[in-house]
């Protein structure tokens, strides 16, 4: 029986999502194991799933000799180090949607205990005091909330808030206007100009160098007096020490804070603040929300464990997976194309060309860009190509890639992938396509047309269009003991050079492939070639 593949899950997640990859792997479940026993150890497992304590730093990941893929059991990917993982070509997947609506509801949820002191006045009431002059609150409505990134969980906050009839405003200057308008919120160019009109800030950026600090004293400073802040997504994006400035100055009216600038956040000087309610990152913790990032990330690690390509994979072109579906069978054309070149020829490349045609290219093509890459250099790189690191691998050989598309497929095929490769002083053209039965052929190398399928072995070679070449090969084959499942001759012009490409049913041995070389009428060395 074959060994299963081991993953180590270091954080708690749904049971649902163990129950999953105890199915197809050998799980050893440590939620809270202490950073030196999974370093000591981390170079026993193919798969690791964290969720935002774990750091997946350069340290931790060079020593995870075997790892193929880290799951994110969530959305921020702050605790990890991406680039280092597709070094070392590791899979970088998360569960971006499944936690949405939890996050979105804990903000209003914040937003709400904080500007009414919910927290507050429960503490003082639960402590013996029924008291309510402290407590007066303020309503949202026509209020104007101002929303700091508009992406996944900002616009559902949008649409939320809309509901208490709040005026939206958001600044966001990394998507187009149309968004703004999907969501109701009134477009701010600037953070200065969204800080000036909104009564409430809320943050919804990933943390990152140009997001840390993003609202600070100069921000906080030209705000409106009173104005309410929330932060439920990552801490440090609204600066600590300014809020506490804010606090003492009246500025601020109201915080809610999901998140913190060190977690785990004890002690934290802001826990001082009555005006200030907190909650320890609990955006995505509802049974929903974890059922749902339990059971996807357990589906991308056992997708990823198999080679497949995952719909969520942080270091590689996200793609739907309605659109995965019919990218796939193309994906595994170009991977092909790719294995085709060095199996053949052994010089350097400098460049590549292709061409995408058809109607595929209303999708995105740089899946099929990558898997032609790895396609290329697995023959000479072995194991550590993978869709991950394949760009950068052809980068590192100074492989130039250049890109087009067409509208329009130049031959009878609907969809067509063109790649030229050059080396120092020759260039080799392939063409390819999928068939009805939607299995990659190779359609044209270097102006011979054909209808190869690249699949098993495949036997190439060049040879004089005359009679009696093809019947003497065959039947050297045939007493070698090779079965040939399928043929395909092809010539420019009549009693010229012509290619033989065969599909055989066995490895043919070197010693078959060195006889070929002496048939009468063959020109150059036959190529096996492997798919
Ligand atoms: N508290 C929790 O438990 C919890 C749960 C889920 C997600 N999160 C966090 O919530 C945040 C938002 O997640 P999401 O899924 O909506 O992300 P997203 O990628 O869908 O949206 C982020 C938006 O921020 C915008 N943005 C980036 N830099 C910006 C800048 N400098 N100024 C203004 N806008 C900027 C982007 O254009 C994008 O539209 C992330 O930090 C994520 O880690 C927290
Ligand atoms: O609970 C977690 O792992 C953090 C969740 C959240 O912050 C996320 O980014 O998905």
């Amino acid at each position: 029986m074959m060994e299963r593949k081991r993953v180590i899950v270091s954080e708690r997640i749904a049971e649902e999502g163990l129950q999953l990859l105890r199915s197809e792997l050998d799980v050893d479940y440590r939620d809270g194991i202490s950073r030196s026993e999974l370093l000591d150890i981390i170079d026993q497992y193919d798969a690791l799933i964290v969720r935002s304590v774990t750091q997946v730093n350069e340290e931790l990941v060079k020593k995870a000799t075997r790892l193929k893929v880290v799951g994110r059991a969530g959305n921020g990917i702050d605790n990890i180090d991406v680039d280092a993982c597709t070094r070392y070509g590791i899979i970088v997947a998360n569960t971006p949607d499944s936690n949405t609506i939890s996050a979105a509801e804990q903000t209003i949820s914040l937003l709400l205990s904080s500007v009414r002191n919910t927290a507050w006045a429960n503490d003082v009431l639960k402590a013996g005091t029924w008291d309510r002059k402290p407590f007066r609150g303020t309503e949202l409505y026509g209020k104007t909330v101002g929303i700091v990134g508009l992406g996944r969980i900002g616009s559902m906050v949008a649409t939320r808030l809309k509901a208490f009839n709040m005026n939206v405003i958001a600044y966001d200057p990394y998507i187009a206007d149309e968004r703004f308008e999907r969501f109701g919120a009134e477009k701010k160019n600037t953070l200065e100009e969204l800080a000036q009109e909104a009564d409430i800030i809320t943050v919804h950026t990933p943390r990152n160098e140009e997001t840390m600090h993003l609202i600070n004293e100069d921000i906080l400073a030209v705000a409106k007096n009173g104005v309410g802040l929330v932060n439920c997504a990552r801490g440090g994006i609204i600066k600590e020490s300014a809020i506490i400035e804010g606090l003492e100055s009246g500025k601020i009216s109201s915080v809610g804070l999901d998140v913190f600038e060190k977690e785990p956040a004890t002690g934290n000087p802001l826990f001082n603040y009555s005006r200030v309610v907190c909650t320890p990152h609990l955006g995505a913790d509802t049974y929903e929300a974890q059922k749902r990032v339990g059971e996807n990330i357990a589906e991308q690690v056992i997708l990823a464990l198999k080679g497949g390509i995952v719909p969520n994979v942080v270091n590689l072109p996200s793609v739907l997976s309605e659109e995965l579906d019919y990218l796939r069978p193309y994906i595994t054309l170009a991977e092909k194309m790719g294995n085709i070149y060095y199996q053949v020829e052994k010089t350097p490349i400098s460049r590549v060309e292709i061409t995408y045609s058809g109607p595929i290219t209303i999708n995105e093509t740089e899946m099929l860009t990558i898997g032609f890459l790895k396609g290329l250099l697995e023959p000479v790189l072995w194991e550590k190509v993978k869709y991950v690191n394949a760009r950068l691998m052809a980068d590192e050989r100074g492989i130039k890639i250049y890109e087009r598309k067409e509208e329009q497929s130049p031959k009878r095929y609907k969809n067509l992938l063109n790649i030229k490769i050059f080396n120092q002083d020759r260039e080799m053209e392939l063409s390819g396509t999928i068939s009805r039965a939607r299995n990659p052929l190779l359609v044209e190398i270097n102006g011979y047309e054909t209808e190869a399928d690249l699949e098993g072995y495949v036997l190439m070679m060049q040879n004089e269009d005359r009679p009696g070449v093809i019947g003497t090969l065959t039947t050297a084959l045939g007493e070698a003991g090779v079965n040939i499942a399928a043929m395909k001759v092809a010539r420019k012009t009549k009693g010229e050079t012509a290619i033989m490409i065969l599909n055989v049913d066995n490895k043919i041995e070197e010693d078959t492939l060195k006889a070929l070389t002496r048939i009468d009428g063959l020109i150059g060395e036959p190529k096996l070639l492997h798919f």
